[in-house]
């Protein structure tokens, strides 16, 4: 039970809204001088949003911005009304990031440990992060690995570990960033299947378009800019008309 006093401010988390989604508003960033988005203005709340677009259009920054990795130069974003200029760290607990090299997420020794770190850092008890641990290792076919050296899995091993150290975590929302880019065919199909069925919100950046069969809604960015934001199909086809003329 948690006592406040008459008139103080509330916790972040009290006063998140989730009915909200993620929000975008008069979003633009700049490296150095360099514009990379410009003029965004979005809401998420659908289950399964994609992001496509050529190399260096901005999808990568877009999808940094979710979680607070980037903080725009312009304009805000809100996660469940929570600003990630401001509030970074309860939108880091709401929202998960899931980077392309796992190798860039994975950094303990073995895969239980790796696992367990975020819970450590947010304070669980060892009993119970044990077993959170155990769960999430067994539903992705890793609990024969537990005590493995992290760094000598395959490929593919190595991003079910890293997607598995963020749903251990229970965030509400999921971005990935084209998570399935190192993979072989086999292994893709396995990281596609598995985000088909999660049950969190989900936002992919991908060049892999049959990700996005079912999804609700597809962005295409083109020169830092959302130039189509329509269902998969549509979407696509877009793309595919913009490449065609370059
Ligand atoms: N940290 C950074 N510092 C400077 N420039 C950057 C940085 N990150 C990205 N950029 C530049 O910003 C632009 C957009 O990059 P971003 O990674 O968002 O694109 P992307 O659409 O994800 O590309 P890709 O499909 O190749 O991954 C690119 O020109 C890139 O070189």
């Amino acid at each position: 039970m948690r006592f406040r006093r008459p008139g103080a401010a509330p916790a972040a988390d009290d006063v998140a809204d989730p009915a909200r989604g993620i929000e975008l508003r008069g979003v633009g960033h700049r490296y150095g001088e360099r514009v990379v988005l410009d003029g965004v203005d979005l809401t998420f709340r659908e289950a399964r949003v994609g992001v496509i677009g050529a190399n260096g259009s901005g999808k990568s920054t877009l999808a940094r911005l979710l979680n607070g990795l980037v903080v725009p130069s312009e304009g805000r974003v809100l996660v469940d009304g929570l600003d990630t200029r401001t509030q970074v760290r309860a939108v880091r607990r709401r929202v998960g990031f899931v980077f392309q090299d796992p190798d860039a997420q994975i950094v303990h020794p073995t895969v239980a440990e790796d696992v367990a770190y975020g819970l450590e850092n947010q304070g669980v008890p060892p009993d119970e992060r044990a077993a959170r641990v155990a769960e999430v290792l067994a539903r992705y076919g890793l609990a024969g690995h537990a005590d493995h050296p992290a760094h000598l899995l395959s490929g593919g091993q190595k991003q079910l570990l890293a997607i598995a150290g963020v749903l251990v975590m229970r965030p509400a929302r999921i971005v990935f960033d084209e998570p399935t880019t190192l993979l072989d065919l086999v292994n893709a199909r396995r990281v596609a299947e598995l985000i088909a069925g999660l049950d969190q919100q989900v936002v992919v950046v991908t060049h892999q378009l049959d990700l996005l069969d079912g999804f609700d809604r597809v962005l295409v960015v083109d020169g830092g800019r959302v130039v189509e934001d329509a269902a998969p199909g549509p979407a696509v086809a877009a793309y595919r008309a913009l490449m065609a003329v370059r």
